[in-house]
């Protein structure tokens, strides 16, 4: 076993660094805007918006066009490939709208799950093919950080070894093929939340694959400092009796990400996994209140949970953008203050407010 390798050149570091630490400086996070086609589809579904490419362009132009205050809230957005070539009614590219509010491009570049022959109905993520010439060409057309997740399931026998390996493998894979082409990648291992599972077996299961990413990353000798983690909170399955207050869940997560998430890591960016958009401010809240080690940035990358009331105030309807943005901003807010253990339960209404966002199976 060989221990001789090189991270990359200083100034390829410096650049993931300053990215990274962009992404997650004080009092903001990320809106993941990265529904897949299908992803999508589902969303449009609940509100009766038909699944066209016109129609998620015009979704995407009103998160947007939304009032460059966003900015103070919002670091990067994660888009989808086809939203990153679509401008909006006026002419105006999607990436310029997101520069002009100081908002950071960045890109999902997973290809979907596939599942793992023999396993118990496991999955892993494609995608690596020809992904250094996708990262090469996104990174000419403004994007600065990209986004690949993995999802593992919580049964009586699973995440199986399997499962744990081959995800961690590919994540880092990913990660140094975007990191090799100027690009931070936010490595996403989600545990999915289906399951009657009680916190202390989501805690266990989080830590073991956690240590399996940060041990394939090394590896990989993926530069942490220019990576970021974006990983489910620690939470019961959702069919489970019992129920957890956000102290409870804030202690199982922060416990699990410090035995497992090297200092070295830039920030950790919380995906939402169908908690409502009140759970997940309030959750993130009681994380960063939590006294305890904490070494890392911790804040939000969330898709349904910034955007449920969204969809629901827009209806598909032109009148209603205005409505659907001043929605954005109050999540996006509501955020900005939990991640800096701020936020005081119930202070910013929505639409959503405490409804589930959950959809069972979110594997895709
Ligand atoms: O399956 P897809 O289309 O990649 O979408 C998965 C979604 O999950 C996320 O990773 C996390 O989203 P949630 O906050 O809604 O759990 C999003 O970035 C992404 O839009």
């Amino acid at each position: 076993m060989t221990t001789h390798f090189s991270y990359p050149a200083p100034a390829l570091q410096e650049e993931l660094r300053k990215i990274a630490q962009a992404i997650v400086a004080p009092g903001k996070g990320i809106l993941a805007a990265d529904e897949s086609t299908a992803t999508m589809g589902k969303r449009l579904q609940d509100i009766s918006v038909e699944n066209n490419d016109d129609n998620r362009r015009k979704y995407r132009q009103l998160l947007f066009t939304t009032d460059p205050k966003l900015g103070e809230n919002i670091s990067g957005v994660i888009l989808f490939h086809e939203t990153l070539y679509q401008k909006a009614d006026d002419g105006t590219p999607f990436v310029e709208l997101l520069n002009k509010r100081n908002i950071i491009p960045g890109i999902k570049v997973d290809k979907g799950v596939v599942n793992l022959m023999g396993s118990e109905d496991e999955c892993t993520t494609q995608g690596l093919d020809d992904l250094a010439q996708r990262c090469a060409q996104y990174k000419k057309d403004g994007c600065h950080f990209a986004k690949w997740r993995c999802v593992l399931k919580i049964t009586k026998n699973t995440p199986s070894y399997q499962a744990i390996l081959e995800n961690a493998n590919v994540l880092a894979r990913y990660a140094s093929i975007c990191q090799a082409n100027r690009i931070v990648p936010i490595v996403e291992p989600e545990v999915l939340p289906d399951g009657d599972h009680d916190l202390e077996r989501a805690q266990k299961v989080t830590e073991t694959v956690l240590a399996a990413v940060y041990k394939a990353l090394n590896d990989h000798h993926v530069y942490l400092e220019g990576t970021l983690l974006k990983p489910n909170m620690v939470t019961a399955g959702q069919s489970c009796p019992k129920k957890y207050t956000a102290e409870e869940i804030a202690r199982a997560t922060v416990t699990a990400l410090n035995r497992t998430v090297p200092a070295a890591v830039a920030g950790i960016t919380f995906l939402s996994g169908g908690q409502s958009e009140e759970e997940a401010s309030v959750n993130l809240d009681a994380i960063n209140k939590f006294q305890g080690k904490k070494p890392w940035p911790l804040t939000f990358s969330y898709g349904r949970a910034l955007q449920a009331s969204v969809l629901r105030a827009w209806g598909g309807k032109p009148e209603n953008v205005a409505a659907a943005q001043a929605e954005l901003l109050k999540r996006a807010k509501a955020n900005a203050l939990a991640c800096q253990g701020k936020y005081v339960a119930g202070s910013i209404d929505s639409l959503q407010g405490a409804q589930s966002n959950f959809v069972k199976s979110h594997a895709y």
